[in-house]
């Protein structure tokens, strides 16, 4: 029997521990805020920020998006970040990628305060997550690592394969899992038999955005396949970057598209809102 790791399910258990944690802080006078700058419009990200709107505003913390057009120039997106930089009331600042082609990405990320990069795409944040310091981390490797404890899947001395090398998902997630004792191969499009090393994992992350790339003969039978894809098919259904119908009998744990990663990269946003904003708590930020 194949174990579908049900990340909606997974998520919410971990929102009802955080609301109370969320109330708490309020009573002591703190509201989690959490800003998302949101640049002309990219598919994924409209259904990313859509669905942390409505999670923040269930579980008590304050977010609100600043959307400007595809057409905003890099300066006028710098000041933006350092109003918020300035904002007491902000905790954390969220710029979704990818921006478009004017904006340099290292420009605008290096403009974020390291206090403040909840995305933990902050060259200082990388940092410390590669040399294993506690920081934060990216939201979706960060949820991914949730949910495989709380699905009690061991990481440490497995093989684990990633297909991708994003800077949000397949270079963060690699450090999380060497961080776990894992012995990691990264593969993108360039890697040579791709199938020959995703063959060998017991573990397998799939992070390319091409629909449904990973077929039945690229797994191993009784591997746990993580699949992080949110793509359209040609039919225009949202599917991932894993064939679920052929893969899933042969794996021994799978994550479904939806309700698998996308749910715990928002769970994982909002626990790590919840950790910034603690700093004002103790009264040492500000
Ligand atoms: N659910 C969630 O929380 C999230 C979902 N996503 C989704 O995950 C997917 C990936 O996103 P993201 O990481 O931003 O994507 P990017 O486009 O930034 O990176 C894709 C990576 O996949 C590699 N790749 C592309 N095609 C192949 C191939 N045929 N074989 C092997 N490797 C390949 C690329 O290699 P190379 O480097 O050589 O070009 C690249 O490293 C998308 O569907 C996106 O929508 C993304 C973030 C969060
Ligand atoms: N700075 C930055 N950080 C990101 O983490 C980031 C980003 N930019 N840009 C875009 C991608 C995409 N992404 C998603 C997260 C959750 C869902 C999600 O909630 N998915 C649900 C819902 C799907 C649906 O409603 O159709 C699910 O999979 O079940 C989707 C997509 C984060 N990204």
């Amino acid at each position: 029997m194949t174990t579908i790791l049900d990340g909606k399910k997974t998520a919410d258990a971990l929102m009802t521990a955080l609301t109370e944690t969320v109330t708490e802080m309020k009573a002591r006078g703190v509201t989690p805020g959490l800003a998302v700058i949101l640049v002309g419009e990219d598919p994924a990200s409209a259904i990313y920020v859509r669905n942390k709107h409505r999670r923040a505003d269930k579980i008590g913390i304050r977010s609100f998006t600043i959307a400007m057009p595809a057409t905003v120039s890099e300066a006028d997106l710098l000041a933006k970040i350092a109003e918020l930089n300035d904002d007491p009331d902000v905790d954390g600042i969220l710029v979704q990628l990818p921006l478009p082609a004017q904006i340099s990405e290292a420009a605008v990320l290096n403009a974020i305060a390291p206090e403040k990069d909840v995305d933990g795409f902050h060259p200082v944040n990388v940092g410390r997550l590669w040399t294993n310091e506690p920081g934060v981390v990216a939201s979706t490797p960060f949820g991914i690592m949730q949910l495989l404890k709380a699905y009690q899947i061991p990481v440490a001395g497995k093989n684990a394969v990633i297909v991708g090398r994003s800077n949000i998902v397949g270079r963060p997630l690699a450090a999380l899992l060497l961080n776990a004792s894992a012995t990691v191969t990264m593969t993108h499009s360039q890697t040579a038999d791709l199938a020959a090393h995703t063959r060998q994992a017991d573990l397998l992350f799939v992070a390319t955005g091409r629909p449904e790339m990973i077929t039945e003969d690229m797994v191993k039978a009784g591997a746990v396949v993580v699949d992080v894809g949110m793509d359209r098919n040609a039919a225009g259904k949202l599917v991932g970057d894993v064939n679920f119908a052929e893969v899933a009998p042969r794996a021994s744990a799978i994550t479904p598209v939806p309700g698998g990663v996308g749910p715990m990269t928002i769970a994982a946003l909002m626990m790590q809102t919840v950790e910034l904003a603690k700093r004002r708590l103790n009264g040492s930020a500000k």
